[in-house]
């Protein structure tokens, strides 16, 4: 083969995960990392198993990791929930990882679908990127929530530091009790989150929209319009005018209902819970879960992590452990890897590692667009619903088209 090994100088933090993400994973450091990297990885087995064994001592350690080499790669991981303390006869129903993950880096996830031609949209006038600037810290990854026993005053206090406790009542339940839960932000997370979504929005000549809920949430969403705005007059303004790009707020509902007409083209500044959700569904109108590439940007621009945005395809990892071969799209896996070896590879300045990830990135394309290899998930959306193949042929055809790109 007319081909090195590429040196990677610096190490990648790799955060293994759980279920069929796990199992595909293996395979894409098998296929696509090992043959042609001599890389150090940093491996932290956040497989649900190890993060109980460990009593997620492993999550706060990679986390740490991450921060002291500046890029991880993360498999998606199980979320507990109490079937799974069940499932797994766990110590305690462990908080989520990708809370302490992001709370520890800080910052903004930003998520941005793959586009490929051939594969048609759900959304038909979509022709443009809409990339989800995600908030990842605070509101309702921070809750602290409870059940109410029977009848009873719920109260929110605030000591100021030095003074006296400033009391809100919130409500008198009955005898049926209820449930509560206060959530919270702060100036500075919503501060780094708008510049890093100005920035973001200046480095790919795109439209700013952000999107709350400010008639309702008049002060909690209300403070995040004012410091947008606010660093928006103060400075971002005439960056944007020359870029020929805007800034506007925009109600939610009416960002949702604009953003399905529109051609796309834009990024969206949205609160860490309608990030979570509208990144699913901008993902799947462009096609499938499986395009849908994320990555962590600290907020001073130094720590990345990449990962897929979907979660562990847990429907798909039963029908693997019965002994079937599934077509679960691996493209944003394997794009949580080429993202991380690309901000690798900028930081280190080694070009080479930036033209090997790409090279991955266009031989995943070039199996689908050109070879028109693809996944159930791609196949359907093509309204072909029996053009499709296992994730393993599909793997097979992106490894020929690797091949034939680093021979070129
Ligand atoms: N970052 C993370 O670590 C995340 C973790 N999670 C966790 O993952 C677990 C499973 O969550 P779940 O709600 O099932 O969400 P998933 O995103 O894992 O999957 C939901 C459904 O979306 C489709 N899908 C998702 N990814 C793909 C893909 N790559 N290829 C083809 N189809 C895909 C499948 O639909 P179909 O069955 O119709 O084929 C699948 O059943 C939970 O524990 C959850 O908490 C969830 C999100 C993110
Ligand atoms: O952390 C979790 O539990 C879910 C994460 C998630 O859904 C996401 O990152 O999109
Ligand atoms: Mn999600």
């Amino acid at each position: 083969m007319p081909f090195g090994k590429i040196q990677v100088l610096n190490p990648l933090v790799e955060l293994d995960g759980d279920e069929l993400t796990r199992v595909i994973w293996q395979d894409i450091k098998t296929r696509f990392i090992h043959p042609y990297l001599t890389i150090d990885l940093k491996y932290y087995d956040l497989g649900l198993p190890n993060r109980d064994a460990t009593e997620n001592a492993v999550v706060h350690e990679a986390g740490q990791a991450i921060k002291q080499y500046s890029v991880g790669v993360k498999c998606a991981t199980i979320s507990v929930d109490p079937t799974r303390v069940q499932e797994y006869n766990l110590k305690a129903a462990w908080p989520s990882p990708n809370i302490a993950l992001r709370a520890a880096i800080g910052g903004t996830i930003f998520r941005e679908p793959v586009i490929i031609p051939s594969i048609p949209r759900y959304v038909q006038g979509w022709k443009r990127p809409i990339i989800i600037g995600r908030h990842a810290f605070g509101d309702h990854t921070r809750a602290k929530e409870r059940v109410m026993h029977g009848a009873g005053k719920l109260e929110m206090v605030f000591t100021p530091k030095g003074g006296k406790p400033e009391t809100v009542e919130v409500v008198e339940f009955d005898d049926d009790g209820g449930v509560g839960l206060t959530m919270y932000n702060t100036r500075k997370s919503i501060t780094d989150f708008a510049h890093s979504c100005f920035r973001y929005a200046l480095s790919k000549r795109l439209p700013l929209f952000l999107s709350t809920k400010n008639t309702v949430l008049k002060t909690y969403d209300g403070l995040f319009v004012e410091i947008f705005e606010g660093l928006y007059e103060g400075g971002y303004r005439a960056s944007f005018e020359d870029a020929g790009i805007e800034y506007e707020h925009r109600l939610i509902d009416d960002m949702v209902a604009y953003m399905i007409k529109s051609e796309g083209g834009m990024v969206m500044a949205l609160k860490n819970y309608d990030g979570d959700i509208q990144s699913d569904i901008v993902a799947q109108g462009f096609g499938s879960l499986g395009l849908m590439t994320s990555i962590l940007v600290s907020p001073d621009g130094r720590t990345f992590f990449t990962e897929a945005a979907h979660g562990t395809v847990t429907r798909h990892y039963r029908e693997h452990l019965k002994g079937k071969e599934t077509s679960t799209n691996p493209v944003a896996s394997i794009f949580a890897w080429t993202r991380a070896l690309m901000k690798r590879g900028e930081l280190d300045g080694t070009p080479e590692v930036i033209a090997f990830a790409e090279k991955l990135e266009k031989a995943c394309i070039d199996a689908i667009e050109i070879d028109g290899v693809m996944t159930k998930d791609l196949a359907y959306a093509c309204g072909r619903e029996d053009g499709w193949v296992v994730t393993r042929v599909y793997m097979e055809a992106v490894e020929k088209r690797l091949k034939g790109l680093l021979e070129e």
